[in-house]
């Protein structure tokens, strides 16, 4: 069966984007996995689909997937991917997320720059989560890491802390500490000023990107916590840039940065295990 998708990315985190609005197809997890592949299928660090919306308020429900098959209830680049989707099909400037974290209100501007409210991190133990009742600020891991869930969860190492770590090779295993009982997406975060931090993010069933909306936010939320940036901050990768701000008003986190169509294709399913 032939189907029809958009290849995306945001800062060269790259999706791939299946409408299921009108039509289901059959994409398992093991399939999904098989699809975004970079040697034998399309490729992508994560495989987006979207469903009708069954919330009052939303324009689409959104499911997120990690290249080896496993579901994230939030990615932040796919979310800025989505909303300028939908806005390229026809919709309004202002679009409505569904997605398992909550609903995500988007603004795109006349530039094309996606901003979206990612709502409130959360930062209890249970909330990231956490194997047991510790500090999400101080972990009990070499490095003195800080935990944050944006719908997802992260964990935040400042690299002025723990100058050896790195990424590639420390980011399989810190992604399954046993700390994390549902692993983890491990930022590697140097702080340049009050203003600017540099991250690179080992992601959970991902491995290394070029970009993670939901890391940016998470570790400016845990720099904040930690008394070494504003609330605004400026959060370079090596896919580009992000604009972060965790609001005081509300607590709300909000990121803005650019969305980019690839290109279309379509793909036989029937070449890929389901
Ligand atoms: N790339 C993402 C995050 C994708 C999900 C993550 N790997 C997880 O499993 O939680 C982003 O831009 O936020």
């Amino acid at each position: 069966m032939m189907i029809p998708f958009y290849k995306m990315h945001g800062l060269g985190n790259d999706f791939v984007v299946v409408d299921e609005r009108t039509e289901r197809f059959d994409l398992t997890p093991a399939r999904i996995a098989a699809l975004s592949d970079r040697h034998r299928g399309i490729g992508c660090d994560q495989f987006v689909i979207l469903r009708p919306a069954c919330q009052t308020g939303a324009d689409v429900f959104v499911r997120f997937f990690n290249a080896d098959g496993s579901e994230s209830a939030a990615c932040g680049n796919a979310s800025r991917c989505v909303a300028a989707l939908l806005r390229q099909q026809g919709g309004s400037t202002a679009p409505v997320l569904q997605t398992r974290a909550g609903l995500l209100a988007a603004r795109i501007d006349a530039a094309g720059e996606v901003t979206v409210d990612m709502g409130p991190p959360a930062l209890g133990w249970r909330d990231v989560p956490l194997a047991r009742d510790i500090d999400t600020l101080h972990l009990p891991i070499e490095g003195d890491p800080a935990a944050a869930s944006m719908g997802n969860p992260h964990v935040t190492f400042f690299l002025a802390d723990v100058p050896g770590l790195d990424p590639r090779e420390d980011g399989p295993m810190l992604e399954r500490h046993p700390l994390f009982p549902e692993r983890a997406n491990v930022g590697f975060a140097r702080i340049l000023s009050r203003g600017a931090l540099r991250l690179r993010v080992w992601e959970r069933g991902s491995g290394l990107t070029l970009a993670c909306g939901s890391g940016a936010c998470a570790t400016v939320v845990n720099a904040v916590r930690r008394g070494l940036v504003d609330r605004t901050c400026r959060v370079d990768m090596d896919g580009g840039s992000l604009s972060i701000t965790w609001r005081e008003a509300d607590g709300h986190v909000l990121m803005t940065g650019p969305a980019v169509t690839s290109f279309v294709g379509t793909v036989d399913l029937d070449g890929y295990p389901s």
